[in-house]
């Protein structure tokens, strides 16, 4: 049994599906007390069966909320939910893992995705800061992680909404990790390469961009892809540990992860 995140609490974002469901099982199996929120609360549900079984030993508990990144009130109540529940008034780590990627041309002018987009990815965003940053610097302790992506620090055509929202995030990062330097909040991104078996291209519609990029449509991330190699979600979930896990005198900003054999 470890107790790694003993007393931790963790708010967890876009944990319904993919890589934020890795993240969940790790947090929880190292004993943290962490709130799970997205839209699908049925997903989240099933997610606290699924770790509760797979950990009969653990510490760990798991708070499932719905809550959907895009709207302020929504991510300030599963704060506020979460603190609550686990009483405590300041929460000690937030991490935002929700994102939408949709492959579009811009010629395309796909513009509900790209709308969609730059709500879930960036304004969930500053949703996510502005609801704890205010109480973290009060108690002056706090780390923010966000699951970016190596879109946010490399351009990659048919994805320019999505590398720009991405690119939004790091940015903001930095900047507030600059502002907050001696309040002992961090700041971190974690941009990860390919990874495996999510659902994160499931909706998209541009025949057109996705066949450039040599994606199928409506499938996981890596069905009929040629390379073979992709991470899997628990890779990015053991990034987040190493954050996690540095000594309070280290930081590790970013982390940028991808497959050995991607481009
Ligand atoms: N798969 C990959 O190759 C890579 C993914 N990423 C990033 O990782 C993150 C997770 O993606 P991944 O696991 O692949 O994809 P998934 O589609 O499997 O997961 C996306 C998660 O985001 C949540 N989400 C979407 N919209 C909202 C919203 N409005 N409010 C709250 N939650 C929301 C979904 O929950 P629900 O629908 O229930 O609300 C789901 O839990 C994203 O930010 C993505 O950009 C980065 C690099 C590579
Ligand atoms: N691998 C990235 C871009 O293509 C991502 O999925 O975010």
């Amino acid at each position: 049994m470890s107790v790694l995140l003993q007393d931790q609490v963790i708010c967890l974002i876009g944990a319904s599906s993919g890589i934020g469901a890795a993240i969940a099982h790790a947090l929880y199996r190292h004993g943290g007390k962490v709130a799970i929120g997205a839209r699908r609360l049925n997903k989240l549900t099933e997610l606290v069966q699924e770790c509760t079984q797979k950990y009969p030993d653990s510490n760990g508990s798991l708070f499932p909320l719905e809550c959907d990144v895009t709207s302020r009130e929504s991510v300030q109540n599963f704060c506020e939910q979460t603190c609550k529940h686990f009483d405590v008034c300041s929460i000690d780590t937030v991490i935002n893992c929700a994102g939408v990627m949709y492959f579009t041309k811009m010629k395309n002018a796909v513009m509900d995705q790209w709308d969609q987009t730059i709500d879930v990815n960036c304004r969930g965003a500053t949703n996510c800061m502005g609801a704890v940053l205010p109480q973290m610097v009060q108690a002056k302790k706090g780390k923010v992680i966000s699951i970016t992506s190596d879109a946010g620090v490399r351009d990659f055509p048919n994805l320019a909404v999505y590398c720009a929202s991405k690119r939004f995030v790091e940015t903001l990062t930095e900047i507030t990790r600059r502002e907050l330097v001696g309040t002992g909040v961090t700041l971190h991104t974690i941009q990860p390469g390919d990874v495996k078996g999510t659902e994160l291209i499931m909706k998209n519609t541009d025949m057109e961009a996705a066949e450039t990029m040599g994606v199928s449509i409506g499938k996981p991330v890596g069905e009929g892809f040629t390379r073979e190699q992709l991470l899997d979600p628990s890779d990015v979930a053991d990034a987040v540990l190493t954050i996690l896990k540095a000594p309070p005198h280290v930081a590790i900003n970013s982390i940028l992860i991808e497959p050995r054999d991607q481009e």
